[in-house]
């Protein structure tokens, strides 16, 4: 399962942002948002289900009228403050949680009311964007500071007579979630001396920097954007690729509405409805947080982890089926299984990740939606139907 981690300062929302991530109101095939453990639970991107192009939905479980809502882990970790990879905070234990995470959401408080420490100032008496820059820089120490710690390591295999200084690289940065692929294309991007005595910390930095945007590439949550200073969103946009306002509390508040029967609302939706009885404070509450939604199309919430998995990621969704005219599994289930993979994955790849021990059982695959047999290196899309025949089936 791809797996996405809130990182930023103490205070930003990241549990907020956490809980109504992770909260119980769709109750969705074999993965119930039930938390992990502490920190780590499983959240879901939302997507069309393909049984939008049918005359009928495929059901509650894990769709809601063609709202598709396919499962990712979501990590919380602790606040982050500047100096976390020398250890101040709860620093290295939080970063090295990072090492498991394929994308970071950095979670911002925008309105400006906490300092770089995460505490409480007059709303806009802080620089927001200086909290993109810090976690920035902090996962890029991070990273440097690992590299470092394992040069020695990286010296002495290279008095080995086949020392390959792109195979030993790889292995050590495995370890954070490079793939071998990662480290190669990284490497193909910098200059470097192949004897690794030679390298200095400023080679060591760059390798850390260029490994961290390509593994953990970051999307950042404008948070309390309902509280925020004209303009600081905005400041935001131009400081980072990736920006989404958010109101965490606002999502949490419309998800346990939604949870009590107060309000008609799927995680992701524009806007919702009041549909039971309010006192006059939830009311102006629940107006406030639409007032919100209207302005940025949302609470954000849901934006920023589709952002992270389609456009950071470049990830897309595939449906697995046996029966290719009904899109159903062998108990009759309706297009039972969602998968996310990366673009430009194929059958085969899709044949691995639904069963990894499949071995040289792949046979062929068809395209459920109009019955013809793809080839094996045909690219997928989203919202395909794909009936995989191997020897198994
Ligand atoms: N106005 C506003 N306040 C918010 C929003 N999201 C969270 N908050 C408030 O911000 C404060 C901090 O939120 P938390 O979720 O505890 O922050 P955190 O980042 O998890 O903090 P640490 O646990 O200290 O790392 C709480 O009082 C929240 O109610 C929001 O969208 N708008």
């Amino acid at each position: 399962m791809l797996s996405v981690a809130l990182a930023g300062k103490p205070n930003a929302g990241k549990s907020t942002f956490y809980t109504a991530a992770t909260r119980a109101d769709v109750d969705v095939g074999n993965y119930p948002f039930t938390t992990i453990d502490a920190n780590r639970g499983v959240s879901y991107v939302r997507t069309e289900c393909p049984c939008l192009e049918r005359d009928e939905r495929c059901g509650d479980e894990h769709c809601r009228a063609g709202k598709r809502y396919v499962p990712v882990e979501l990590l919380d970790v602790a606040g982050l403050v500047p100096g976390a990879h020398e250890g101040r905070g709860l620093g290295n234990q939080f970063l090295d949680e990072l090492s498991n995470a394929d994308a970071i959401l950095n979670v911002v408080d925008a309105s400006g009311g906490t300092n770089e420490e995460g505490e409480p100032v007059e709303v806009g008496e802080h620089d927001p964007v200086e909290d993109v820059d810090f976690v920035e820089e902090e996962m890029d120490l991070w990273l440097a500071s690992i590299v470092s710690r394992n040069w020695e390591s990286v010296e002495r295999q290279s008095r080995s007579p086949d020392f390959d200084i792109d195979e030993a690289l790889a292995e050590m940065l495995t370890g954070v979630g490079a793939t071998e692929l990662d480290v190669a294309r990284t490497l193909r991007e910098l200059d470097y001396p192949d004897d690794p005595i030679q390298w200095t910390d400023e080679h060591r930095e760059a390798l850390a920097e260029k490994i961290r945007q390509r593994t953990k590439p970051i999307v950042v949550v404008a948070n309390k954007a309902d509280v925020a200073p004209e303009g600081n969103v905005e400041r935001l946009r131009e400081a980072a690729e990736y920006v989404v306002p958010a109101t965490a509390d606002g999502e949490l508040a419309l998800r346990n509405g939604a949870e009590a029967g107060i309000v008609d609302y799927d995680p992701g939706d524009p806007d919702f409805d009041i549909v039971g009885d309010v006192s006059d404070q939830q009311a102006e509450g629940l107006e406030r947080i639409r007032e919100v939604m209207q302005e940025w199309g949302g609470t954000g919430v849901q934006r920023s982890l589709n952002t992270a998995v389609y456009d950071l990621l470049d990830h897309f969704t595939a449906y697995p089926v046996q029966n290719e005219s009904k899109w159903t599994d062998a108990k009759g289930n309706v297009l039972p299984d969602a998968h996310l993979l990366p673009d430009g994955s194929t059958p085969v790849d899709l044949a691995y990740a639904v069963h990894s021990d499949i071995g040289d059982g792949y046979l062929h695959a068809v395209d459920a939606k109009d019955g013809r047999k793809i080839s094996d290196d045909h690219e997928l899309e989203e919202a395909d139907v794909v009936k995989i025949v191997s020897t198994a089936t």
